[in-house]
Formats: structure tokens, sequence, C-alpha cells
């Protein structure tokens, strides 16, 4: 297995492999070249296309914005990120169709170990130094509100048309259709009719 298998397997690998280092690299220059165009740029959206090749039509990342890798990240049609969205897409990250997303969002696959005798930098065989990594996937359903400041951990899914609040950690699944707020974030109460707009 390659460490790119091994790293979307959920497997333990090594990010200071050649390709890894070379596909995070690919994405932070685009990144970069991203947030250093004004959002009138005709050129964001090409830029937006190779550094996120699985996004649907019409999604609006208002930037500034930060990616891992991108090429493992979907994202549905008609979805919208406001400022300085992170996603560290180790794992595979799929975003669903018209998810709102806030100021400060992180979607956060990467794991370390919680041992510090594993977690901490070792030489390797060729006095590369690198350490050992493993992530888990994160899926957001359709039509889901992700309001500001809310990190999504590895390993969760958010049910589709949930509402996550402001401030949010979110490190278990959230069923579809809640409201789910706080840190640990927790269902508050289901989405009703009586939300209707009054
Ligand atoms: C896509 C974009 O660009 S978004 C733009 C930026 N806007 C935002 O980020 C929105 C900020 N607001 C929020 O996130 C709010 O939490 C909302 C709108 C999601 C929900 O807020 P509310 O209308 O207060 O929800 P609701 O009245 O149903 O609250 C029910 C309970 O949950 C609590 N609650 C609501 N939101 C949160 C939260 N973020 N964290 C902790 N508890 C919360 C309420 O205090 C209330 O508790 P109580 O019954 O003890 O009083």
């Amino acid at each position: 297995m390659t460490e790119r298998e091994k790293m979307i397997a959920g497997s333990v690998y090594d990010p200071s492999d050649d390709e890894l280092i070379r596909l995070r690299q690919n994405a932070h220059r685009l990144s970069k070249e991203y947030n250093d165009c004004f959002e009138t740029d005709e050129k964001r959206e090409k830029i937006l296309a190779e550094l996120i090749p699985n996004k649907g039509k019409n999604v609006y990342l208002q930037g500034p914005v930060q990616f891992d890798y991108g090429c493992f990240t979907e994202i549905g049609e008609n979805s919208y990120a406001n400022f300085n969205f992170t996603c560290l897409d180790c794992a595979p990250v799929k975003i669903g169709c018209n998810v709102f997303m806030g100021p400060n969002v992180s979607l956060l696959t990467p794991m370390h170990p919680f041992r510090f005798q594993e977690r901490n930098i070792y030489k390797r065989e060729d006095g590369v130094y690198t350490d050992r990594e493993y992530a888990k996937p994160i899926t957001i359903g359709d039509n889901c509100w992700l309001a500001g400041n809310v990190t999504v951990c590895g390993g969760v899914t958010i049910g589709s048309g949930s509402v996550i609040g402001a401030g949010s950690v979110v490190t278990r699944d959230i069923p579809s259709g809640v409201l789910a707020a706080g840190n640990p974030c927790r269902v508050i109460r289901e989405i009703t009719e009586e939300d209707r707009l009054k």
C-alpha cells in the first residue's frame, strides 16, 4: 500500500511521503492563489476547480480558505462557506448540496496518537524527520447549516437538514433534522413546522 492509500483507508501513514508532500503543497499553493484574488476576480473559479476537482455547480467559498489536499474533499452544488474555511481532508470529506457554513468553520480529519511516545517526531532510516498520523472521514448531509466557529472532528457524520449552533465542537454523529449545539455538541431539539419563518 502507498502512504496515500493508507491515509485514505484510515491506517497509520507517514505524512513525509513524497507524493503526499507534493499533493499538500499543490493544495496550499492553490489555496494561497485563491486567497490572493479579490472575490470578483474571474480567476477564482478556475483556481477553485483545480483545488477541489470534486465540487458541484454554484459552490461559493468566500475565502480565505485553507485546504490540506482539496482532492479528497467533495462539495455538493449550491454549498457555501463564509470567511476562514479550514478543511484538513487527510481522510475523505463529503459536504452535501445546499450546505451553509458560517465564518471560521473547521473540518478536522487528522489524528495524532494519544501517547507521546508514538506521537512525537522521529528520524526515519533515511534521516528524514517525520511522525505517525491517521485520519477519520467527515460527512455533512445535504441542507445542513453549520453556524460560525463550528469545529467538526474526524469520524463524524451530520445528518441532512440539521443546524449546528455557533461555537459547537461536533465530536459524535448528529442525526438529521435537528438543532444541535455546544461543546461537546448535543441535540437540543428537532426542527419543526414551528420554525417556519413568520
Ligand atoms: C452561513 C453563514 O454565513 S452563518 C452567518 C453567521 N451566523 C451565525 O453563525 C448564527 C449564530 N447563531 C447561532 O448559531 C444559534 O445558535 C442558532 C441560530 C443556530 C440557534 O439559536 P436559537 O434561535 O437561540 O435557538 P433556540 O432558541 O432553539 O435555542 C434552544 C436552546 O439552545 C441554546 N442554544 C442555541 N444556540 C446555541 C449555541 N450555539 N450554543 C449553545 N447553546 C445554544 C439556547 O440558548 C436555548 O437554550 P435554553 O432553552 O436553555 O434557553
